[in-house]
């Protein structure tokens, strides 16, 4: 269910993204990111912390390459050993959903809200050929749901979005994201909404969903106690640039740059019962 066409590979030891010098400018302001470069392993988790106006969000849609209007990108990304700047709309739009999975802030974004929710999971596995058949895509939905942590899912499969709570339209859009196998999950925010309880289950059900099915996660946030949570690597932005990276533990409880150290001093971050002191 999850095969990918091995001509678009390049190889086992492909990081699951490698951004290379990437400068991205909106019309008449200093670049917003600018001349970052980041590698992600297969598998691994790279949080993106930063304050609001760093280039976090900016950041992430050059991972999509889905800039906004107007906007000038240079440097590169590649996606699984794939470069995304190479690509057309056709490919790109094959890419997001079957190797690059998104999960917004707000669920209600990726979800259609007069469709059930069983029925945009069937539809996103036959638009990326990720089930032989319609038969078998709806076959697949309740199990896709329940990875995502959703208990009775085949009741949440005949639901429409605004017939679950925040906690199981955020569980849902992320079985969207997820469904077809890809290899990198970009999660922009994808907590903030949430209390803080639900907040650490969606952290800790992305680093269930890499163990199990070895995909990378790109995680956007402002929210250090999340970072922490995750784990793997952190990179703190400032105004585009990168400021510090290096292991969460180190960067987070020993940052080496003032801006770390005052982005870690800000108040009102989640509550994370299994962070350390
Ligand atoms: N569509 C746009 N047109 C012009 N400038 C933009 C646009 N989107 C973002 N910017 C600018 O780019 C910079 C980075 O914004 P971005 O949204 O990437 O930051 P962020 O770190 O994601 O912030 P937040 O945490 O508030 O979402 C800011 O100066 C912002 O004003």
């Amino acid at each position: 269910m999850t095969a990918r066409p091995a001509a678009t590979r390049s190889g086992p030891a492909a990081p699951a993204l490698e951004i290379t010098g990437l400068t991205v400018r909106h019309p008449g302001t200093p670049p917003a990111v600018d001349g970052v470069s980041l590698r992600l392993a297969a598998g691994a988790a790279l949080t993106l912390v930063g304050e609001s106006g760093s280039g976090k969000t900016t950041l992430a849609r050059a991972v999509l390459a889905l800039p906004a209007p107007g906007t000038t990108t240079t440097g590169s990304v590649r996606v699984d050993g794939t470069d995304l700047s190479g690509l057309g709309a056709r490919e790109l739009s094959r890419i997001r959903g079957r190797r690059i999975g998104y999960v917004p802030q707000d669920p209600t974004t990726s979800l259609d809200p007069l469709r059930r929710i069983g029925s945009q999971i069937t539809e996103v596995l036959l638009r990326h050929r990720a089930a032989p058949g319609r038969r078998a895509a709806r076959a697949a939905v309740p199990a896709v749901l329940a990875r995502a942590g959703l208990t009775d899912p085949h009741r949440i499969a005949r639901s429409r979005p605004h017939e679950l709570s925040g906690g199981q339209r955020q569980r849902a859009a992320i079985a969207l994201a997820v469904c077809c196998g890809p290899r990198l999950l970009v999660a922009d925010e994808p907590t903030t909404a949430l209390d803080p309880l639900l907040r650490v289950r969606i952290l800790d059900l992305f680093t269930a969903l890499r163990t199990e099915t070895g995909l990378a996660l790109l995680l956007i946030t402002h929210d250090l106690a999340a970072a922490r949570r995750i784990g793997g690597t952190v990179a703190v932005l400032r105004a585009g640039r990168i400021a510090e990276t290096g292991p969460a533990a180190d960067v987070l409880h020993r940052p080496s740059h003032p801006y770390t150290a005052d982005l870690a001093r800000l108040p009102a971050v989640a509550a994370d019962p299994g962070a350390r002191p």
